[in-house]
């Protein structure tokens, strides 16, 4: 008999709340390998206050997360240290050093991390800018990049370690519908060349449409999930405040 793997991410029970407010409770669900699993709901609802939670940054006032069956928040900081090694991150803002090329911001982490030899070091970063459609931009400062080419650049130092999990905080806010697709079709393509497994927050119903295998649904009123399923699914048979939020976007 096969015993089926563990979920990448599991999180059970989880409560999240600043102080006494509690912005989400009674949390429970898994992150398969290789989907892309988005996670949705009204501004305010806990998006991002789930995804500190999910990326070691803000432990739980109840329940677990873990991460290939490992508990982010037993144990000292330098084994959350290394549990963070495991996986990337892009913050909404998508921040590189501006003191850096491109290239050395997609090496800095390789530097901190890795024994690669400072060539091979190269070789990863122009690879990873490539796989983002950034070829040729390696010598360029983050200032002379377009917002769309910043965050294929963030995202490309993202993968620097070679993570199987990448984490997403909003990738196509405030770019041009052009460059959003774009955005979209690169988180296709870390999914299905890669193999790597995104959790991504968003509020473009577009987006959703384009990449999420399945979608959270966290209600602000509830104050707890209220779906989980693919987007037209949801759409088509999900709760009344799931589907109006989907219709939102999808009927534009
Ligand atoms: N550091 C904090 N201290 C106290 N309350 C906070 C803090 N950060 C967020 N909150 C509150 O927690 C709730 C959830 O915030 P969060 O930013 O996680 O929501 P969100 O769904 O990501 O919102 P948005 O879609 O607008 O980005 C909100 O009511 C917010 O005001």
């Amino acid at each position: 008999m096969r015993s089926t793997p563990t979920p990448l991410v599991q999180v059970q029970a989880l409560a999240l709340r600043h102080g006494e407010f509690t912005v989400q409770r009674d949390l429970d669900f898994d992150v398969r390998r290789g989907e892309v699993f988005v996670i949705a709901g009204a501004s305010g609802c806990g998006k991002s206050t789930l995804l500190r939670h999910l990326i070691g940054l803000q432990p739980p006032a109840a329940g677990r997360v873990l991460l290939d069956g490992d508990d982010l928040y037993v144990g000292d900081d330098h084994r959350l240290a290394a549990l963070r090694r495991r996986f990337g991150v892009m913050f909404q803002a998508g921040a590189l050093w501006s003191s850096m090329t491109v290239g050395e911001n997609l090496m800095l982490p390789m530097r901190l991390h890795t024994t690669l030899s400072p060539a091979a070091q190269r070789q990863q970063a122009q690879f990873k800018l490539a796989l983002v459609g950034l070829d040729g931009c390696f010598d360029l400062e983050p200032a002379a990049l377009s917002g769309g080419m910043r965050k294929r650049a963030a995202i490309a130092r993202s993968l620097a370690l070679d993570p199987a999990l990448l984490f997403l905080d909003e990738p196509s806010a405030g770019l041009d519908p052009v460059n959003a697709a774009r955005l979209d079709e690169l988180v296709l393509k870390l999914r299905d060349h890669l193999g790597t497994t995104v959790v991504m927050v968003t509020h473009e119903i577009d987006s959703v449409f384009a990449v999420a295998d399945r979608l959270l649904y966290l209600d602000e009123q509830e104050k707890t999930m209220t779906a989980l399923d693919a987007p037209q699914t949801l759409l088509d048979h999900g709760p009344p405040r799931v589907r109006e939020f989907l219709q939102r976007g999808h009927l534009r």
